[in-house]
């Protein structure tokens, strides 16, 4: 089955050009102006319209099983959610549980993720050690095309990984070419303050966030971008939300260390006075970890993406719904962290970013796709419109509006931080793997048609 998507204005990472884009089975075949259109081939008209690569979405927990709940959005909701919002790849998380063997959490989160409509990969959780830990982590890397490790800094009696796990892993993977990544805060302080916020009476979401300020996050990302420093690994920060972190990453950038950081749409758009809210219900949706801040934050977020020292955009797609977050209404600390936005990362990026000026259609699609492709290992198959990529396309109408809504959502959750936000620039078709899986509001994802994508290690010397 041929699909041309004829007279639009393609948007790679380093340019733009007007090209007619051709696609058979799941690849891009051709892309140059004027094509002819081949007998029988599908036609989209892109006419007046942008054409880009899928996005990537490289942090979300679909189906996981977390703070004594599970997350509303399985793999097949998730995905399909993200495909309406023009995210065709995505980057979820298997999180072992403390002393789990990884090959099992591992293959138990494949079973989860069959039933993906989008195509998916793995970060996979370092949340103990011991020696099988050293020699699974060898077997994802060669067997299974995982080449990234996550370290959660914070979740204190949890999932937390201590210095110890953070040094032994690290080095683990600068011996596999694995890419080391971490939820940078302070565990221990969290922890210390929840108690103290506790003791105190102040059992409320409003004080979430004053058991995780900016300081307990800048912590943990000098300490990792530290550990990494000495082991000689790059490092990936998952969710800076605060100016100190992204000083933390420009200053270890600026002195020639391979560090890399991803914001959150939330972080970008959302300020922490959500967590005022008289209504309870309200504020705990907002609760999330590292939590909302003050708009100082977000413009150095928005400053660090248009500036190279912030690369990636994701969501931590992580869905509760009223009755989960209700778990903590008498204790803050028992609220399941976790939001969602698979669905409207690109459309808030666009209409907040390339809409203000603040960055250009090819800054968004170098923030949206292409450096997560390129920092995982998926590029060029992923995050570029060009002959050999995967045909994973989204013809984006910068004129078209859509306002966003829990009531509208494809997600699950029945809740969204950007409610009631009108945008401007919203995908008019997605394509996923050659598929036409959504077009003008209709969502066509198919359960199961989302294929696991394969990570090769990088190579070692290179990660020096
Ligand atoms: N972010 C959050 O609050 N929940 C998901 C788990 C994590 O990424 O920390
Ligand atoms: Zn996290
Ligand atoms: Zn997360």
């Amino acid at each position: 089955m041929k699909t041309i998507i004829r007279g639009g204005t393609v948007v790679n990472a380093d340019r733009a050009f007007r090209a007619d884009v051709l696609c058979e089975a799941d690849k891009i075949i051709a892309v140059a102006e004027n094509l002819d259109v081949p007998n029988g081939a599908k036609i989209i008209d892109a006419g007046g319209q942008y054409v880009m690569p899928g996005g990537i979405d490289p942090h979300t927990h679909m189906n996981l099983p977390f703070m004594g709940t599970v997350t509303q959005d399985d793999f097949y909701t998730g995905t399909a959610a993200g495909l309406a919002g023009g995210t065709t790849t995505i980057i979820d998380f298997v999180i072992p549980a403390p002393k789990q063997n990884l090959i099992e959490a591992y293959q138990q989160w494949r079973e989860w993720a069959k039933k993906s409509a989008g195509d998916y990969t793995f970060h996979v959780a370092i949340t103990w050690w011991d020696d099988t830990v050293q020699r699974d982590m060898g077997i994802l890397v060669r067997d299974h095309g995982v080449n990234s490790f996550k370290h959660f800094m914070a979740y204190k009696n949890a999932i937390m990984a201590d210095d110890e796990t953070l040094v032994k892993s690290f080095r683990r993977c600068l011996e596999l070419g694995a890419m080391p990544t971490v939820h940078a805060e302070n565990g221990e302080l969290v922890y210390q303050l929840q108690q103290d916020l506790l003791k105190r009476g102040l059992t409320g979401p409003s004080s979430h966030p004053l058991s995780r300020p900016p300081e307990v996050e800048a912590e943990a990302a000098n300490r990792a971008i530290a550990i990494a420093n000495v082991m000689h690994t790059p490092i990936y920060i998952v969710h800076v939300s605060c100016a100190e972190s992204l000083e933390a990453i420009t200053r270890a950038r600026a002195h020639g260390q391979r560090v890399y950081g991803e914001a959150l749409a939330g972080h970008l758009l959302i300020d922490d006075s959500v967590y005022q809210s008289d209504d309870l219900e309200f504020a705990a949706g907002h609760v999330m970890s590292p939590p909302f801040r003050s708009k100082h934050h977000q413009k150095a977020l928005w400053h660090g993406l248009r500036g190279g020292n912030l690369h990636t955009t994701a969501t931590d797609h992580c869905t509760f719904c009223a009755e989960q977050k209700a778990m903590g209404k008498d204790d803050f600390t028992k609220i399941p962290n976790g939001c969602g936005g698979v669905e409207d990362r690109m459309s808030v990026i666009w209409d907040e970013g390339v809409n203000s000026g603040m960055l250009t259609p090819s800054e968004f699609v170098k923030v949206t796709s292409t450096n997560a492709a390129q920092i995982f290992n998926m590029y060029p198959r992923k995050g570029l419109i060009a002959p050999g990529a995967d045909a994973d396309v989204v013809v984006w109408d910068p004129e078209g509006t859509r306002t966003i809504s829990a009531l509208t959502q494809f997600a699950k959750g029945g809740f969204n931080v950007f409610e009631g936000r009108t945008v401007r620039g919203i995908p008019s078709t997605t394509l996923s793997a050659g598929n036409v899986v959504f077009h003008r509001g209709v969502l066509m994802a198919v359960e199961g048609a989302g294929r696991y994508i394969n990570r090769p290690a990088f190579s070692t010397t290179s990660a020096r």
